[in-house]
């Protein structure tokens, strides 16, 4: 089948599907979505298919805060590069399967810059972020930033 270029919000739609597809199955991520996620898919391919379209076609569908969730994630399985590699590998394949074209090329570039971006971010979080837990009544575990006061006893 001849391929075209990505043009509308079905055509979003398609290239997600296909992306996990592949995704979910893979035997390098497949679990962290399936297992450790527990993704429901038909919630999640709407905001997917909202995110691409925004970005490529400038629609204003996707409401942002795209990385909270993989922060989430994180948390509880550490996001790795090799993750992100094999993620961005799917993704090239699904958009060369289905599309051929300058805003195919960008879903490829802008899929890059994101996942650099969300790596970078989590491997900036705090080193103690992976065993933060709410405390028992509720209230976030805190640390004090800043300059010690007069207070305090020298180090
Ligand atoms: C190792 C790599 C990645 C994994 C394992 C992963 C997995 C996930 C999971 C489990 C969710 C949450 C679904 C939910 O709870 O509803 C999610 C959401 C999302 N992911 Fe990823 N992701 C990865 C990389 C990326 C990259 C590189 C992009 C963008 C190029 C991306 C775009 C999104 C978007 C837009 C959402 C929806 C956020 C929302 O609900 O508003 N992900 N991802």
């Amino acid at each position: 089948m001849e391929r075209h270029d990505i043009a509308t919000r079905q055509d979003c739609e398609r290239l997600v599907e296909r992306f996990y597809g592949r995704a979910l199955h893979d035997p390098f991520i497949g679990w962290l979505f399936v297992d450790v996620a527990q993704l429901d898919l038909e919630a999640h391919l709407p905001q997917i298919a909202s995110f691409w379209e925004t970005i490529l076609l400038g629609a204003k569908s996707y409401g942002g805060g795209a990385f909270h969730p993989h922060a989430q994630l994180h948390r509880k399985a550490e996001l790795k590069a090799g993750h992100f590699d094999r993620w961005l590998a799917l993704w090239r394949e699904s958009v060369d399967e289905l599309f051929e074209g300058p805003v195919a090329e960008q879903a490829k570039d802008h899929a890059h810059r994101v996942a650099y971006a969300f790596h970078r971010r989590l491997q900036g979080l705090p080193p103690d972020f992976l065993s933060i837990r709410p405390r028992e009544d509720g209230a976030l575990p805190v640390t004090r930033h800043g300059p010690p006061s007069v207070q305090d006893p020298p180090a």
